[in-house]
């Protein structure tokens, strides 16, 4: 199935504590989030290995991909469909070879050096951001706003979501800065309505 980044979810344990991790994915898969990447800071890899076994269980016959947050070995432990890696979070030729050619692999890209250096070869698509400043992430770059973010767009060789501080309201910005999607947490995790939520997002 070809890679659909129009609307990603990433996860939040704390954020999805009111509805649960599954009935927040699943709810929000139904309101028309089209790829799940499961982010966890906290849990043991003992931990993320079983959520990511039970959404992936949970998402089986939807068509949405499920993706793992940084951690290489729970991706292959869980059979998830991809992988999804910061500059600092180890190699990515490593992550294809031990992943094979048939799983989504993404990276996290702040700087047009950053962009000058990957092998596009061994990637699926890349995460822009942040567009803007966001409590989701403690460590976040610099901002890069809707012309930093159509800048990064412009030079990369492979599809891209934009991340960091998006809303609704946004994703016509998105959309025009050339980004083939955006990547969200709190605009639907945290929500009273997830489902809601996420099909409030404008349909690509
Ligand atoms: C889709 C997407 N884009 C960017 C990121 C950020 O990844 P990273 O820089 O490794 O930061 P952490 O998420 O690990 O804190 C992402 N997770 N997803
Ligand atoms: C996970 C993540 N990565 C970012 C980056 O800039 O690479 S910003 C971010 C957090 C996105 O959460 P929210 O949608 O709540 O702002
Ligand atoms: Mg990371």
């Amino acid at each position: 199935m070809p890679l659909d980044l129009s609307l990603y979810l990433v996860t939040d344990a704390g954020l999805c504590a009111d509805h649960g991790l599954e009935e927040t994915v699943l709810a929000a898969v139904r309101g028309g989030v089209t790829l799940v990447q499961l982010r966890d800071k906290h849990a043991s890899d003992a931990e993320m290995i079983d959520q990511a076994r039970r959404l992936k269980a949970a998402l089986a016959g939807s068509g949405v991909p499920l993706i793992i947050n940084d951690r290489l070995e729970v991706a292959l432990a869980a059979g998830a469909d991809g992988l999804h890696i910061g500059q600092d979070d180890g190699d990515v030729a490593r992550a294809r070879a031990a992943l094979g050619p048939q799983a989504i692999l993404g990276l996290s890209v702040q700087t047009h050096e950053q962009l000058a250096r990957l092998d596009p070869s061994a990637l699926d698509y890349l995460g822009l951001g942040p567009v803007f400043a966001t409590p989701s992430k403690h460590d976040h770059a610099e901002p890069q706003g809707f012309d930093g973010l159509a800048a990064l767009v412009a030079a990369s060789p492979l599809p891209s979501v934009a991340i960091g501080g998006l809303k609704v309201e946004h994703a016509e910005a998105v959309r025009q800065a050339g980004a083939d999607g955006l990547a969200v947490i709190s605009a639907i995790c945290g929500t009273p309505d997830p489902e809601a939520a996420a099909r409030a997002f404008p349909r690509r």
